[in-house]
């Protein structure tokens, strides 16, 4: 399990990650989402022991990872698939990362069939494209059989096919009881890949819940019901109707009315009672990214001047109050509550005081004046209000569901489906005891193990930019890009590093 307390990070006057506390449990695939520049990078280079924090701790099965023994045989991260030496074949590239934890070649050869890389092994990586990097750096990810698994971004610049593949490899790692966290942008990838997700902000956290939880809380159905344009006193009175029948009336930007709580017959039945014509009556339902997105839109550094998701946005209705700060938000187990039942913003923002970034404005920046049209605003969806009622969200949120189940099995090879690894880990030196069973003196590495070795692929992630722990051994090095560059062999990327 990988647990944060109190994470937080400050280069200069810069908080990248504020105040984080989570746990990422075993068994399932937790995703971890946020804008950019939300501190996710930031926030695993800390589990990986690749910066320091500037206060609070994370540790990994109890342990910081610098003070893990034998650390790539038990976590293996991702971190940014590019960095690699590009003069070097796929093979040995892995290879060398194999020979520094002492993962016997075969183990090699094993993980490029995992990752399909077994026809291109002994061509340089130079030549890879996106998808085939990624690839790689998920293969240097399993190389050490590890328990725990960090994947920053895996789907980047991945085709469909590839996509699928990484979400079935990602469910099958967590089916065999490993600890799995995933970062990306893409709720809606997270709905189709993660047991669990942690949302960050602008460094803090916004949500920490199960993806049925957040699912629950935010598809609810809703109905668009518009009455004519030319008589805007219909509009009032049929939203004196329904409210006082028991619906909840939000107004879209188009002029039509967004209903929770009432069902479309009962919705027809009282317009016709109050006499009032319908030009439109409609369901529908709100989908993750819109939920995703409004939760995260005043945490949003980088954005267009013009702003596709304005779109997104209401004015409060009359009397709605902003919203306030959520009590106990940034505390372990916290994760934002389900919308309100009437008005107010869905996932409220913290408080001026809450944190070092200060108060988001509520609706992360001003809404659109009445009348501009949004241009990027998609004809046949609906504009979804700041505050969204859900009548089918319990008042108070429920108790988070437990994150993880340990699988009572690992799937067999045969049960896999066809574009999963059929043995991941399996004929791979078994790895050591979890470290809560392990070293009588944990803050004392076994001699076998450096102090702080990187994870299998953390050493060729950033080996620019990655600083090597103060307290640690460097890291290990490869040869600098450059240096490969001066060979005049490395300049063809398709011809196989062996036959130079
Ligand atoms: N070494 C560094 N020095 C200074 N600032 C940094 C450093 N690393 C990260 N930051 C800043 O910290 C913030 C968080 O960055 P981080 O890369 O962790 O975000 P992210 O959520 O991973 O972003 P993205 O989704 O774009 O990859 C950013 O504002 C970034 O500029």
């Amino acid at each position: 399990m990988i647990e944060a307390v109190g994470l937080t990070k400050r280069y200069g006057d810069k908080t990248a990650v504020y105040n984080l506390s989570f746990q990422v449990r075993p068994g399932a695939v937790t995703g971890f989402l946020g804008p950019n520049g939300s501190g996710k990078s930031t926030t695993m280079r800390m589990i990986l022991g690749l910066d320091n924090p500037t206060s609070g701790s994370v540790t990994i099965g109890g342990y910081p990872y610098r003070k893990l023994p034998n650390a790539p045989r038990q976590v293996g991260a991702l971190l940014d698939a590019k960095a690699v030496h590009g003069g070097r074949a796929a093979r040995n590239h892995l290879l060398s990362l194999a020979q520094l934890s002492g993962i016997p070649a075969r183990r090699v050869d094993e993980v490029l069939g995992v990752v399909g890389l077994q026809d291109v092994a002994r061509k340089r990586s130079k030549g890879f494209s996106l998808g085939m990097g990624q690839r790689l750096g998920i293969a240097a990810a399993l190389l050490g059989d590890p328990q725990v698994l960090l994947f920053d971004e895996p789907v980047n610049g991945l085709d469909p096919e590839g996509i699928l593949w990484v979400r079935n490899l990602m469910k099958a790692l967590a089916a065999e009881g490993r600890t799995v966290f995933v970062s990306s942008h893409l709720m809606s990838e997270m709905a189709l890949t993660a047991d669990h997700l942690i949302v960050i902000g602008r460094g803090q956290l916004l949500a920490d819940m199960s993806i049925k939880d957040f699912i629950s809380a935010n598809s609810a159905d809703f109905a668009r019901v518009r009455t004519p344009d030319t008589e805007p006193q219909l509009r009032e009175k049929l939203s004196s109707a329904l409210t006082e029948a028991g619906g909840h009336v939000l107004p879209e930007q188009d002029g039509a009315l967004r209903i929770t709580g009432l069902a479309l017959p009962r919705i027809s039945d009282l317009a016709h009672e109050a006499g009032v014509r319908l030009w439109e009556l409609s369901p529908h339902q709100a989908s993750l990214e819109e939920a995703y997105m409004r939760m995260t839109q005043g945490a949003v550094d980088y954005r267009s001047t013009v702003d596709q998701r304005a779109g997104l946005q209401q004015p409060l209705p009359p009397g709605v109050q902003p919203p306030v700060p959520v009590p106990g938000q940034g505390q372990p187990g916290w994760y934002a509550p389900p919308p309100p039942q009437q008005g107010g913003q869905p996932f409220a923002m913290p408080a001026p005081a809450a944190g070092p970034y200060g108060a988001a404005p509520a609706g992360g920046h001003a809404a659109p004046a009445p009348g501009t049209a949004n241009p990027y605003a998609h004809p046949g969806a609906p504009a979804q209000p700041a505050a969204q009622p859900h009548p089918g969200a319990p008042a108070q949120p429920a108790a988070p569901a437990p994150q993880a189940q340990q699988p009572a099995q690992a799937p067999a090879a045969g049960q896999a489906p066809q574009d999963q690894p059929p043995a991941l880990v399996k004929t791979a030196p078994a790895a050591p005891a979890a470290p809560a069973t392990a070293p009588a003196a944990p803050a004392a590495p076994a001699p076998a193990a450096p102090a702080a070795p990187a994870p299998a692929a953390a050493p060729a992630a950033r080996p620019a930019q990655q600083q090597a722990p103060a307290a640690a051994p460097p890291a290990p090095a490869e040869p600098a890009p450059a240096s490969a560059a001066s060979s005049p062999a490395s300049d063809d990327p398709t011809q196989p590093e062996d036959a130079r």
